[in-house]
């Protein structure tokens, strides 16, 4: 037996992070940066308009009431993306829009809404303090400023960063591909009709699912019964187009425990017990060079372990820290008991409501009980220690993706 804390160093130390890539900015969409990346012009690259209105020097307009505006002749307009009005004499105006650049000798906009928006000449009804309205070249970012560093995951807002400091492609380390395969003669595809024993196969579809929110790209493959031939045939298939393979089922100490079987002596890979529950049989290795974890059969085992071993290790693939999900401290709302030595996973619902969070254990704590697993929220992690806790003691919680 081991602790879950000795199978998760083992499994950090075997590991390979990704080698980087360059991709198309969309494509690298969900992907963890490797380079620096440094704005090669100033943001906004010149001063420009915040407002449709008018450029102006902003003395012409200091006076400007209602019953006195001021009265500017208009000589043109400037559009965002225009060169057309580059300068402005004292006493003129240019209507401007937003974005467009501020013509030189200008040191204010008057928005649209204080004038009587005229074309010849306008009439400006409110003073505009210098400064009005302009957005100043560098005030988002300064020329060779560094927008994005490596290791940081390339969502929507960082996309667009790189985009709008001109970037086409980027270096990145790509998510890690990981090949879903359950095992188990008694499973279907759900749609198809159950006969006696059988059941719809859920790990799959439900640990592909887990790759996606872990930042991998899952492909889950069609069930294999518990035939050795066929699951060895169908793992060396897949280790082709595989950074990381993760199973479920058939690594316990059954008759027909199919993965274990055919997979002991295989590369690096070894099967222990770890001191958990759930997820007590556990194998992991390097197949070929790609890591391979078995996970047990049980749907909740298969998926607190695909939390507590595999999201980790695919984020130290992609060259992030392999944090596990995120952890608050939170005060049980009943008593909870637990054998001692072993570390424990409840399913559970996080209240964040007012007096700090609460947690609720979930009814059914069996490993087969995923409906508890799907109603809950979070984990609770217990400690080896944790044997008889009270209501209102303060204990650890995993948020389970949302
Ligand atoms: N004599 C012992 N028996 C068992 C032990 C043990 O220590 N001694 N450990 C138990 C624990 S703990 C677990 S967890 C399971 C792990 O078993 P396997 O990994 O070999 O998984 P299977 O036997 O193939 O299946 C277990 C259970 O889960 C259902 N299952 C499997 N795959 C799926 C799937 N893709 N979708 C839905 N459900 C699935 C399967 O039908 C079984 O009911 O072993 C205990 N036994
Ligand atoms: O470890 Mo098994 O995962 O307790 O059901």
């Amino acid at each position: 037996m081991r602790t879950v804390e000795e199978h998760l160093a083992e499994i950090l130390n075997s590991v390979p992070v990704l080698p980087p890539l360059e991709l198309a900015l969309l494509e690298a969409a969900g992907s963890v940066l490797a380079e620096p990346v440094a704005a090669p012009v100033p943001l906004p690259p010149f001063d420009n308009s915040a407002m449709d209105g008018y450029a102006v020097v902003a003395a012409d307009v200091a006076g400007a009431s209602d019953d006195d505006p001021a009265v500017l002749p208009v000589i043109g307009d400037i559009a965002a993306g225009d060169g057309g009005v580059t300068a402005l004499r004292p006493g003129l105006t240019a209507r401007i829009m937003t974005g467009a650049p501020l013509p030189a000798g200008a040191d204010a906009v008057v928005p649209v809404e204080w004038t009587d928006g005229g074309t010849a000449t306008v009439r400006v009804t409110r003073p505009a303090p210098p400064g009005n309205y302009i957005r100043r070249a560098g005030e988002d970012v300064l020329a060779g400023q560094i927008v994005a560093g490596p290791g940081t995951r390339l969502a929507a807002p960082q996309l667009g960063m790189l985009a709008a400091v001109g970037r086409p492609r980027v270096l990145v380390r790509p998510k890690p591909r990981v090949v879903v395969l359950s095992t188990g003669s008694e499973l279907r595809e759900p749609g198809a009709a159950l006969a006696p024993g059988q059941i719809w196969d859920s790990n799959s579809f439900m640990l592909t699912a887990a790759v996606a929110e872990a930042g991998g790209v899952g492909y889950r493959q069609a069930t294999v019964g518990d035939e050795p031939d066929k699951v060895l045939e169908t793992l060396r298939d897949q280790l082709m187009r595989a950074d990381a393979v993760v199973t479920s089922g058939g690594v316990s100490m059954g008759a027909r425990d199919v993965v274990k079987e055919v997979l002991t002596g295989h590369g690096t890979v070894r099967f222990h017990q770890v001191r958990m529950r759930p997820g007590k049989p556990q194998g992991f290795g390097l197949l070929e060079g790609v890591p391979i974890f078995t996970l047990p059969g049980n749907p909740v085992s298969a998926y607190v372990s695909f939390q507590v071993f595999v999201r980790p290790a695919l984020r130290a693939m992609q060259g992030l820290a392999p944090e596990p999900l995120p952890t608050v401290r939170a005060r049980l709302t009943a008593d909870v008991r637990s054998p001692a030595g072993i570390r424990h996973y409840l399913r559970a619902r996080l209240d964040d409501a007012r007096g700090g969070p609460a947690v609720a254990p979930a009814e059914g704590q069996g490993s087969h009980q995923l409906g508890a697993l799907s109603s809950a929220n979070a984990i609770i992690a217990l400690g080896a220690a944790d044997e008889a806790l009270p209501a209102g003691s303060t204990v650890e919680v995993m948020r389970l993706p949302s």
